[in-house]
């Protein structure tokens, strides 16, 4: 297995002078090709940023970034924006989708910006991961017209258009009830068994349990890492159990 993404050493300031702080201290993390890494920890303690670092979004103050054997930390605004686009995918809490557009269209803006002579075939794979997220009727609404679950799954088809290798996710399930929630962790389970890696932040235990591994967070360091198996549904009860026990040990 290689590494489809890889933290070394990286440390994140934020503030200045006296009110300078370190967010993330000396964090070495990497995800594997396929894998599915959720991130729990108390609020503040440095998830977000973490997962922002990762993904190429914030520069880190020190340490460097690997995505697939590029460096991210060493890289050029263009070619950095470039990976980002082409090789990873980001479902934040509250999708942030164009008012003007309607869902496809939103859906297919990513890899339109790339290729505009692709657009049939764009077309032709936005609506087969809308019908696999069981929107594909929803295609030509506007995003006011569709429930917070229903847009969030066009977050996740637009994250996943132009086939990236990971998608990060903020608390993606984070403003959702549980029935909905629910149907998303069923979809990120999904496109990780058909090999998209995955890399979900979560103050939810169920959320967390459906990865195969857990990295905890406090004050900016990684403090325990619990391995789980590669999801499957009927694991559910133990894995739940497996997971609020680490919480539980760790005060979270
Ligand atoms: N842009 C910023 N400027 C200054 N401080 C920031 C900034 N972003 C985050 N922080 C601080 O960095 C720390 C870590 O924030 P981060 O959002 O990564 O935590 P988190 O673990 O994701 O929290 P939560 O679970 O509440 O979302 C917090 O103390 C936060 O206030």
């Amino acid at each position: 297995m290689s590494k489809v993404i890889l933290g070394e050493n990286i440390e994140k300031f934020f503030g200045e002078g006296k009110e300078k702080t370190k967010v993330l201290d000396n964090i070495t993390v990497s995800v594997e090709e396929g894998e599915f890494v959720s991130v729990m920890g108390p609020s503040g303690s440095g998830k977000s940023t973490l997962l922002f670092a990762l993904g190429g979004i914030d520069r880190v103050d020190k340490g460097r970034i690997v995505f697939d054997g590029n460096e991210l930390s060493a890289g050029k605004e263009k070619k950095l924006s470039d990976i980002r686009r082409t090789g990873m995918g980001f479902v934040f809490q509250q999708p942030t989708m164009l008012k003007n557009l309607n869902l496809l269209d939103n859906i297919i803006l990513p890899a339109v910006r790339q290729d505009r002579g692709r657009i049939e075939q764009i077309t032709k794979r936005a609506l087969e991961l809308m019908r696999q997220a069981g929107i594909e009727e929803l295609a030509k609404r506007d995003i006011t017209q569709v429930s917070g679950g229903q847009l969030q799954r066009a977050g996740i088809c637009r994250a996943l258009i132009n086939k990236p290798k990971i998608v990060f996710g903020d608390e993606p399930t984070g403003a959702l009830n549980s029935k909905s929630a629910e149907t998303i962790m069923e979809l990120f389970t999904e496109i990780n068994q058909e090999g998209t890696a995955v890399m979900l932040v979560t103050h939810d235990a169920r959320v967390a349990a459906c990865s195969e591994r857990v990295l905890f967070l406090c004050d900016g360091k990684v403090v325990s890492e619990l391995r789980l198996s590669k999801y499957k549904e009927k694991d559910m009860k133990r894995r739940m159990e497996q997971v609020t026990g680490q919480m539980r040990v760790l005060g979270i």
